[in-house]
């Protein structure tokens, strides 16, 4: 384990918790849009983030004080968005290495950036870049970590877990958010030096069902496919029967 103190960019100075708000990443995109100057590192954290938003439009649901929701600000204006999925990967890869190492088994990456234990989600990513034509103004990373709920709404129950379901204690998010952190200054610091080739690797080598069968949803037909990896811009490569397709996020879903 890292320790558990912040370090550099996100030295713990810049951290406003908010008892309550619709949604961490909502909330830094209005600062933003008010032209209010922010540091990067700084981190809008939510004790209860009661209307959190999940990708393609879904929700992300979160018991008032249970769980880690929170948005930190980025600038990456040294990244060519042609390679912002250099980003997702940095990104996944932090919060799947700090899970594999805190609860000793392995977390995955489902494509492009859900976290996964076993078969079960403990946690997404939402990033949120604002682009001002071809450079970067700003990169809003939204993530939200399952930690001490452990019920979970009809819908998800079957396909969700906590860090508490699997070290049967509670945690301090806090505590949590400084570790995080740590993990993913180290990986932004990679990002930086512009070796995406390795975050790549890094981040294929943690896919969530890598070389295996797997059914998914395209344009309404479930089809069985091997996922085989994923294209330097992100697109998920499946191979069907020796017949490699590559899609992007609105071209494919997994089916569970
Ligand atoms: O799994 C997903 O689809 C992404 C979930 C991202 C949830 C986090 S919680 C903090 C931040 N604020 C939001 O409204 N969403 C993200």
């Amino acid at each position: 384990m890292q320790s558990n103190t912040f370090s550099g960019l996100f030295d713990g100075q810049n951290v406003i918790t908010l008892q309550r708000t619709p949604s961490t990443n909502e909330f830094l995109r209005k600062v933003l849009t008010k032209s209010t100057p922010l540091a990067e590192g700084t981190v809008i954290m939510a004790v209860d983030q009661y209307a959190g938003r999940g990708q393609k439009g879904a929700v992300w649901q979160s018991e008032p004080g249970k769980n880690l929701t929170f948005s930190l600000l980025l600038l990456p204006s040294f990244l060519d968005p042609k390679d912002q999925f250099s980003l997702t990967a940095a990104m996944s890869l932090a919060v799947a290495k700090w899970l594999s190492a805190m609860l000793k088994v392995p977390a995955k990456i489902k494509w492009p950036n859900d976290i996964y234990i076993g078969n079960k989600k403990i946690g997404g990513i939402l990033i949120e870049n604002i682009l001002k034509g071809k450079t970067w103004k700003s990169a809003i990373v939204g993530i939200g970590i399952n930690v001490n709920q452990t019920t979970f709404p009809d819908t998800i129950r079957d396909h969700a877990t906590s860090i508490k379901q699997i070290l049967h204690r509670d945690s301090k998010i806090p505590e949590l958010l400084a570790e995080l952190c740590s993990y993913i200054e180290r990986e932004y610091i990679v990002l930086k030096s512009g070796d995406f080739k390795a975050l790549l690797a890094d981040y294929k080598q943690r896919l969530y069902r890598l070389g295996e069968l797997h059914v998914f949803l395209v344009d309404d037909v479930e089809v069985t496919g091997m996922l085989t990896g994923v294209t330097e811009t992100g697109r998920l490569q499946i191979d069907f029967n020796g017949h490699m397709v590559d899609f992007d996020i609105k071209e494919i879903a997994f089916v569970i």
